[in-house]
């Protein structure tokens, strides 16, 4: 039967614009398949997704058209739907997998832990065999040890519908922190090998598709970018890419674009392309165009796009897929009440200072009040976090298990070396947070940077004021209600007369800015810089001249080159021991908000 037309709501949506091969993507989804609960213009689950794309495709084969799903990495690490199980993501692994995936990549948070990396090469890309690609990636096999592709570096396939001819490849950026059972080759240097230059040199391509875990406008995409054009000077190019967690579109020339689709299942990545070749019709006459957009995810947008409503548009699996994630989140307990926060805590709504700053919070009441070993006496401590090591806001309200891993996904374990120079501390954090001066060797954006500070910030120039960017903002999650559920429309979706615009995404990419679904006004942001330091005891004046310098293990690395900037005589790696017995920041931030932060009876 047909299915009815969906109840007219007037809101200020953009639509998508249709082409001979469209595609969907997701990037940088850290665990969120449940979506944003407290959010509705983002709480679409992972089964409202899916639903969505199989909705999608009827719309665009019923056209004689194709469609193509894509995602970029980064599925794991960010929040307890992933992170609170044991082992770790054994809920998302069989959720994922749900979703039929054209073309699938590896992100760095696949990489950083040895499971997990085991866990891809084990499950995710058998999971999805055929559709996932590593050009760059190798991993010691853990049953014979051989080093071998995580999966296979490349694929030459046909679509379904009109048989255009598409040679695909999946990247991660030039990442160095991973666990040392894999190894990522630069990508400068694997597209100088024979399988990328044999495979570039094929002549029937109507269709170069680079999926990676890479920022759209990076020096490793304008790399590959070159490698192709040096032998198809024209054949279409279509990156996809992630990592910055922001979403963005960059153009190559004026065949060739990549799209970023942000981050945590805030957006759906829309692409088309239109005016390409095909085995059948090998040479065509017009040069093809390129569209984008990106959706919000929620409920209300799915409609729209779609065309159906709330009884026409779910389908059988979705529903399916979105029972799982409701039984996963029951049986992690992941509504278990901690404490209930007074008020909100913003990553970048505020300046890094402010009062309603989360970094305030852990620097002036965290770390003071909570991390001590009691093995040091009075030994007086300077802490370092780095700011990257926080993933999202604290709202007011009741703080769960899952907000927990929400903010502090990492199993990152406390270290310190005794009797630091305090002066020699306080010019280690200047050199912290002057990073990209110090390890830039050339003028492209050194990837090193990204690994320490929030990501999609840079701070090569040291100054944190405000800026304009594209993040959600405190004005969206007024739209917060009180006991709601997922699969929430926003707020304003319900108002059919003369719908506010709310402040949201208002993204300036290469095409221009008319990118989002949502017309959203736009907010301003702040910089955070790469870490901050907690003082214990928290009276700074009262500290004597040496300190226990403790810092989270990931910024190891960062500290022995810091040190050295420092002319600090540490050697971090053999003189550092654990802090506190191995505490790690999740549990040090869940037990003070189990003491501090009580909710009204
Ligand atoms: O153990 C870890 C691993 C990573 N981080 C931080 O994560 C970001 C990178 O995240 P993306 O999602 O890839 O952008 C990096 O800036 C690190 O600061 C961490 O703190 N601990
Ligand atoms: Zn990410
Ligand atoms: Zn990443």
């Amino acid at each position: 039967a047909q299915p009815s037309a969906p109840a007219p709501i007037s809101a200020p949506l953009r639509d998508l614009e249709y082409g001979q091969l469209n595609f969907l993507h997701t990037t940088d989804t850290h665990g969120w398949l449940a979506g944003h609960l407290h959010e509705p213009s983002y709480s679409a689950d992972w089964g409202d997704y899916i639903s969505f794309s199989l909705r999608i495709r009827e719309k665009v084969e019923a056209k004689g058209q194709d469609l193509l799903v894509i995602d970029t990495g980064d599925r794991v690490e960010g929040n307890g739907l992933y992170d609170s199980s044991i082992p770790k993501g054994i809920y998302l692994s069989e959720i994922l997998r749900h979703q039929h995936i054209d073309i699938l990549t590896s992100g760095n948070h696949e990489l950083y832990q040895q499971n997990t990396s085991k866990n891809e090469l084990l499950t995710t890309v058998p999971n999805f065999r055929g559709h996932y690609l590593s050009s760059n990636i190798d991993i010691y096999h853990p049953k014979t040890n051989e080093l071998v592709p995580l999966a296979p570096r490349y694929k030459k396939f046909t679509t379904q519908l009109q048989g255009i001819r598409i040679v695909a490849f999946g990247f991660l950026f030039n990442f160095n922190g991973n666990y040392n059972n894999t190894v990522v080759q630069p990508v400068e240097k694997t597209i100088q090998e024979s399988w990328f230059q044999e495979a570039i040199q094929d002549k029937e391509v109507d269709l170069f598709l680079v999926a990676g875990h890479v920022p759209a406008h990076s020096p490793e995409y304008r790399a590959i970018f070159k490698a192709i054009r040096k032998v198809h000077w024209a054949t279409p190019i279509q990156f996809f890419g992630g990592h910055q967690h922001i979403r963005d579109y960059a153009q190559y020339d004026s065949r060739a674009f990549a799209l970023a689709s942000g981050r945590f299942m805030e957006t759906i990545g829309f692409a088309s392309i239109d005016g390409l070749s095909t085995s059948s019709q090998p040479s065509v006459a017009s040069s093809p165009v390129f569209k984008r957009r990106y959706i919000d995810n929620n409920l209300f947008s799915f409609y729209h796009h779609t065309g159906l409503d709330q009884d026409t548009f779910p389908t059988e699996k979705g529903r399916e897929v979105t029972q799982m994630i409701t039984d996963a989140r029951s049986a992690l307990s992941l509504d278990t009440v901690f404490g209930c926060a007074p008020r909100n805590l913003w990553m970048t709504r505020v300046p890094y200072n402010d009062p309603d700053s989360i970094y305030n919070w852990l620097a002036t009441e965290v770390l003071p009040q909570a991390l001590k070993d009691e093995s040091r006496g009075d030994s007086p401590a300077v802490a370092i976090l780095n700011s990257g090591g926080i993933r999202f806001d604290i709202f007011k309200g009741e703080f769960t298990r899952d907000s927990a891993f929400i903010i502090s996904p990492f199993p990152n374990k406390f270290r310190y070396v005794k009797d630091v120079p305090y002066d020699k501390v306080q010019l280690i954090m200047t050199v912290l947070n002057q990073q990209a001066k110090i390890v830039s060797t050339s003028e492209d954006e050194n990837p090193y940077i990204h690994e320490l500070g929030t990501p999609g910030q840079s701070h090569a120039d040291g100054d944190y004021e405000e800026e304009e960017t594209n993040k959600a903002t405190e004005e969206t999650r007024p739209l917060i209600i009180d006991g709601a559920g997922s699969h929430q429309a926003p707020l304003w979706a319900k108002r059919s007369d003369n719908p506010d615009i709310f402040p949201g995404y208002t993204t300036k990419d290469d095409a221009g800015t008319d990118g989002d679904d949502t017309i959203h006004s736009p907010v301003k942001n702040y910089m955070v810089p790469n870490c901050i330091q907690g003082h214990i005891p928290g009276n700074k004046t009262a500290l004597s001249e040496t300190v226990d310098l403790v810092y989270i293990e990931f910024l190891e690395p960062f500290l022995v080159l810091a040190g050295k900037f420092a002319q600090l005589d540490v050697d971090f790696i053999n003189e550092s021991e654990e802090y506190m017995s191995g505490v790690q920041l999740t549990d040090l931030i869940t037990t003070w908000v189990g003491d501090n932060w009580k909710c009204d009876e």
